[in-house]
């Protein structure tokens, strides 16, 4: 076991949240600008080995849109819900992000698009990338988009497609195509394409996207601007499947990792927290009160990590030991 740096220790908040917040498979978590979390969940509706065939389409339309809130706002704090919302408009939800303006950007893997919503509660849609229900990948056209980032510089937009692509795209802050690109190598023979670019996180401080690519149990960072590889991050402790990351500027910089289980990797499901710069892995977590089942996203906000997982419908809050333990 590596050194564990000793400023990192998480463990969970195991009284969190207060009260059952009731959810279904949570796909997605994310901070608005008032440091609410903001879940993104399926509600009663879940991704199975029937919701798609061979080509990606969806097979349930017939279900309709899920009618439970699918977007839920909750104090991080005590978890209480400060909002529901996001009823009738999404079929399989997917990631979530918030930008500068408190806009919420989302994917949905059925309908094959990304919509950006107004955050006050009203999920006025603003714009709306891909066509419904239509899988592709040209400019106009994603297949299961798996997440979003924003860089709070440009305002530009990265997509990451997604579970039948194998790209991340991006565009300008009116939803202008600008440019994609494929996975990056630190050797140009070991080229090897995304497998489900999964989770997208951005680097404000580095000007860098970095992209979970779940299958290939690695990250990869690039430049923002350009699209050029800058590095790859990829651990024997991962186990063969990275399934979503998170960043804090915090130090020289800090991914937050959640990995998953594949066909023919097991590991124990658990977070990392690993240095940017070093990647050294800082720490590992996961819960006591019970398992991860399929951990799905991670959320960092000074001290506290959340993580969403789809396979047990729940959210789990951790804290840093080491910075409230008192010396
Ligand atoms: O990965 C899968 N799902 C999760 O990521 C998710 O639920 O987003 C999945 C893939 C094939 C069939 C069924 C589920």
């Amino acid at each position: 076991e590596p050194l564990f740096n000793q400023d990192y220790h998480l463990e969970q908040v195991s009284a969190w949240p207060h009260s059952s917040l009731r959810l279904g498979q949570v796909s997605g978590l994310a901070l608005d600008s008032d440091s609410n979390l903001v879940i993104f969940h399926r509600g009663d509706r879940y991704w199975g080995p029937g919701s798609f065939n061979g080509q990606a389409e969806y097979q349930e339309r017939s279900l309709g849109p899920i009618q439970q809130s699918a977007l839920l706002v909750v104090d991080e704090a005590k978890g209480n819900i400060l909002r529901a919302s996001g009823r009738n408009m999404f079929y399989m939800p997917h990631g979530i992000t918030i930008d500068q303006k408190n806009n919420y950007w989302v994917t949905d893997v059925a309908l094959h698009q990304v919509m950006k919503l107004s955050g006050d509660g009203t999920d006025r849609v603003l714009l709306t990338l891909g066509e419904a229900f239509t899988p592709g990948s040209d400019k106009q056209h994603f297949c299961q988009p798996t997440d979003v980032a924003v860089d709070p510089h440009t305002g530009n937009v990265f997509v990451s497609d997604g579970y039948c692509n194998a790209r991340i795209l991006k565009f300008s802050a009116d939803g202008k195509y600008l440019s994609e690109w494929g996975a990056g190598s630190s050797d140009r023979r070991r080229r090897v394409p995304f497998q489900i670019p999964h989770s997208l996180a951005f680097l404000p401080d580095k000007q860098e996207v970095c992209v979970a690519d779940r299958e290939n149990g690695r990250i990869q960072c690039f430049i923002a601007e350009t699209g050029e590889f800058v590095k790859e991050i990829k651990k024997e402790e991962f186990g063969g499947e990275v399934f979503a990351i998170s960043y804090s500027p915090a130090g020289d910089g800090l991914i937050f990792a959640v990995n998953g289980n594949s066909l023919y990797h097991t590991a124990p499901l658990r977070g990392f927290v690993i240095n940017y710069s070093t990647k050294d892995i800082l720490d590992t977590f996961s819960p006591e009160t019970k398992e991860f089942k399929m951990p799905h996203d991670i959320e960092s906000s000074d001290g506290s990590v959340f993580v969403g997982d789809a396979g047990s419908s729940s959210v789990f809050k951790f804290t840093n030991e080491k910075l409230h333990r008192s010396v």
